[in-house]
């Protein structure tokens, strides 16, 4: 999350959207008009349930070795797999604690736009209220306000970013953050096991883990059918920590066999999805799935995104465990510090940014 050093950025005119929507206008500004083929569908609910992504019962995992954790882990390495997406529950953290950052979160997006462009997110820089991802005049924009922080290591922090009201913002999401933090080590102790390598095949690479926290608002939208409040895209960390308000309508939506499948939130659990960086060190095995939010017309949405990823300065390649004649390597060496730059420099767009560290093979005529 290190601002990017682009002086030049001719952004145009970024409406706040929860502005734009006090007026209760019936049409909605051309630049959040999305083209017809980037439209979401919003279906009437099916007959049957659509499907759902896999949930993992985090306690069983932390038992040593019964069939229970087994049966568990194993469906932790399907969703991996299979899914790219699943929500976490009994995941340990204090659901009074997920209340609070809600809370805090909601009461900063409830105040009045002055109070909140007093941590403004200055074009090409991806920290501070507003939109991230702008490049130019002419981009589509996210029917969605956003707050971003760097918060780990210490270095990326803009204390000046970090909104003094509500009193208690910094303070809950301090605690918040050092909770989802030993979540995510937990996450990747498992996800280690799940490939057949030791508990600690990943501590190196996360001694000094990068941690930001990314708030999505998204205000009701008279035309849900038009915009996005999110474009498609993959995270760039290792993994993300998702957690939307209590009652939230459907908004998170994923890409699977060219589909998009709602995401139906469950009561106190965490999604957690596998970003770029899992997918590169699993060689491709574990893949970090495209995704996108919608709006709704009556109800708004409060998402809380922790993206938890490497050191800077760690060098990035798939692990050689994952390397063999039937899976040969996919993904060259790279920087992540280097990746991380270029993930914030570009626009959202599907999982475009991976192309980074893709090694192109020659198609044979
Ligand atoms: O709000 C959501 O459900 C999606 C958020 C997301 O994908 C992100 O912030 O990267
Ligand atoms: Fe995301």
């Amino acid at each position: 999350m290190a601002p990017v050093p682009i002086s030049s950025i001719k952004v145009g005119q970024i409406d706040d959207v929860q502005e734009l929507r006090k007026s209760r206008p019936k049409t909605i500004p051309e630049r959040y008009v999305r083209d017809i083929a980037e439209r979401p569908t919003l279906e009437k609910l099916p007959p049957t349930l659509p499907m759902q992504i896999p949930v993992i019962d985090l306690s069983k995992l932390d038992e040593t070795n019964t069939d229970q954790s087994q049966k568990e882990l194993s469906k932790l390495a399907a969703s991996c797999q299979d899914w790219g997406f699943f929500q976490v529950i009994n995941h340990g953290i204090d659901t009074e604690l997920l209340k609070t950052i809600e809370k805090v979160a909601m009461e900063f997006f409830m105040l009045a736009l002055e109070e909140k462009q007093k941590y403004p997110m200055l074009p090409g820089t991806v920290q501070g209220y507003g939109q991230a991802f702008v490049f130019s005049e002419d981009q589509k924009l996210d029917w969605c306000n956003m707050l971003a922080l760097g918060v780990e290591p210490f270095f990326i922090r803009n204390p000046k970013l970090w909104p003094t009201n509500p009193a208690k913002f910094s303070e809950t999401l301090e605690t918040y953050s050092t909770n989802i933090r030993k979540l995510c080590k937990n996450l990747l102790r498992f996800i280690a096991m799940t490939l057949g390598l030791s508990q600690d095949t990943f501590n190196e690479m996360f001694g000094v883990a990068v941690q930001a926290v990314r708030m999505n608002y998204y205000p009701p939208c008279p035309r849900p059918d038009l915009v996005l409040g999110l474009s498609p895209h993959s995270d760039g960390s290792a993994l993300t920590v998702l957690q939307q308000s209590t009652g939230s309508s459907v908004g998170l939506q994923i890409l699977k066999d060219n589909k998009w499948i709602p995401v139906q939130p469950i009561q106190n659990a965490l999604i957690i999805n596998i970003g770029d960086t899992i997918e590169v060190l699993t060689n491709g095995k574990y893949k970090s799935v495209e995704h996108r939010a919608v709006t709704h017309k009556k109800k708004d949405r409060l998402s809380i995104v922790t993206f938890y990823a490497p050191s800077y300065e760690i060098d990035i390649c798939p692990l050689p465990e994952l390397i063999d004649v039937n899976q040969p390597c996919m993904y060259r060496r790279y920087n992540h510090g280097e990746y991380s730059k270029h993930y914030i420099s570009n626009k959202l767009e599907g999982k475009k940014t991976l192309e980074f560290a893709k090694i192109q093979t020659k198609l044979s005529s």
